[in-house]
């Protein structure tokens, strides 16, 4: 018989707290951080979240797996994106890091080494460790430049083939998210191609925001964050698949032998509602700004030569050729020293100005994005650092 006992469980849980929970950092503010810019959404998104706001609400007509959901066409989607990424399958997930996971776990076996660049992600790091894999790092240059050195995979498979250690995969960081450089994927893909060996681009910061195609990067799967890139609501991703080797492909997308349809790697399904939506209506503002990426960066290229002139040094590689930026700044480290707010005073002056996402306290230096900024805006957040510099250089008689 059914129990209809009435229950009192949780009743005792203050749930107002969670009625109204505000974004900390309002959203008018111009957002500097650059994990944010990519993810933005345009407003023809924003609109869609409306409709599709219930918990499965992708999953109306699915006939049996989210990527074969024609109605939203997801399916299409897919295609579609395969074709923008230059490869040949595409699957949703819910980031970059289960992207990754997903070729981790299925391309390699247990005890696999997989040799990753020295700027390397930490869910690089945890993907490899829930894999069961060994990590091998190609080292980068050093301060201030720390490129990637594709020459240096080509050593490490040597030293790791002399051991007898086995390789199970390389993965490069497309572009990392301490410096923004932008490294030479093309390079690393034909040292994998001619070890024989497969290759994982990890495109959290590039695919989405500037042209990325694995084909013409010799890459076998790319991993894509949505969130971070693809200006789409969190959390959500794509992984970018070559069916050049099919071997590789059919282990990716291995399905349930009970449940036949269902991948495994997917847990069947992956993102099921709100975010692949945004990842859809959001497809054609990125395919638009992804063609406008020389205009990013000249902006960047602009903003460096600006705060550099007012004390500020750019870490990383030089020219410059992505929007996340990191900067050097003893100046403003020399004003907080003197100020009363200490390192609170520069946040503070960029809050009163509307400009946040840069963290907190921090002064000696910190990293900075202004992608997708308008060019007025862009100025604005020059114009603004520079008065904030002067006011706090004569505020505090320093020279
Ligand atoms: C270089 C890089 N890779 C991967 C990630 C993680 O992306 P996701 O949140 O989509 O897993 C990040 C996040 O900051 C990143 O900077």
């Amino acid at each position: 018989m059914e129990n209809t006992e009435k229950t009192t469980i949780g009743t005792d849980i203050n749930t107002d707290k969670y009625k109204n929970i505000k974004r900390h950092l309002e959203r008018e503010m111009i957002n500097l951080n650059p994990i944010q810019r990519g993810g933005i959404l345009p407003t023809e998104s924003k609109k869609v979240i409306y409709e599709y706001w219930d918990g499965y609400s992708v999953c109306d007509y699915c006939a049996g797996r989210l990527d074969q959901v024609e109605t939203p066409p997801i399916h299409e989607y897919l295609e579609d994106a395969s074709k923008f990424f230059g490869a040949d399958i595409t699957r949703p997930t819910h980031g970059a890091r289960e992207s990754k996971y997903v070729i981790m776990n299925s391309v390699c076996k247990p005890g696999d080494y997989v040799i990753m660049d020295g700027n390397a992600h930490y869910t690089s790091f945890v993907a490899a460790e829930r894999a069961k894999l060994n990590i091998d790092i190609a080292l980068v240059e050093d301060y201030p430049t720390y490129r990637v050195i594709p020459e240096k995979y080509k050593e490490r498979i040597e030293t790791l083939e002399d051991e007898g250690k086995p390789i199970g995969l390389l993965l490069l960081t497309h572009v990392d998210g301490n410096y923004g450089n932008v490294a030479d994927a093309k390079k690393v893909g034909k040292i994998a191609k001619d070890k024989g060996y497969p290759f994982l681009l990890n495109c959290a910061y590039s695919a989405g925001r500037m042209p990325v195609n694995a084909e013409a990067l010799n890459a076998d799967f790319l991993a894509i964050s949505g969130h971070k890139s693809m200006s789409g609501s969190g959390p959500c991703g794509l992984l970018a698949i070559s069916n050049k080797n099919e071997e590789y492909s059919k282990q990716i997308l291995k399905t349930s032998k009970k449940n036949i349809v269902k991948e495994l790697e997917m847990l069947g399904c992956t993102s099921r509602g709100i975010p692949i939506l945004t990842l859809m209506t959001s497809f054609a503002h990125v395919i638009e700004r992804v063609n406008n990426w020389d205009k990013e960066v000249k902006r960047v290229r602009w903003i460096i030569d600006e705060l550099e002139a007012v004390g500020f040094k750019h870490i990383g590689e030089k020219p410059k050729n992505h929007d996340l930026t990191k900067f050097e700044t003893p100046i403003l480290d020399e004003i907080a020293e003197h100020d009363k707010r200490k390192g609170y005073f520069f946040y503070e002056e960029l809050k009163k100005r509307g400009i946040g996402g840069i963290r907190r306290g921090a002064t000696k230096e910190f990293k900075m994005s202004a992608f997708g900024l308008t060019d007025e805006q862009t100025k604005y957040v020059v114009d603004s650092f520079k008065e904030i510099i002067e006011n706090g250089r004569k505020e505090n008689n320093l020279n």
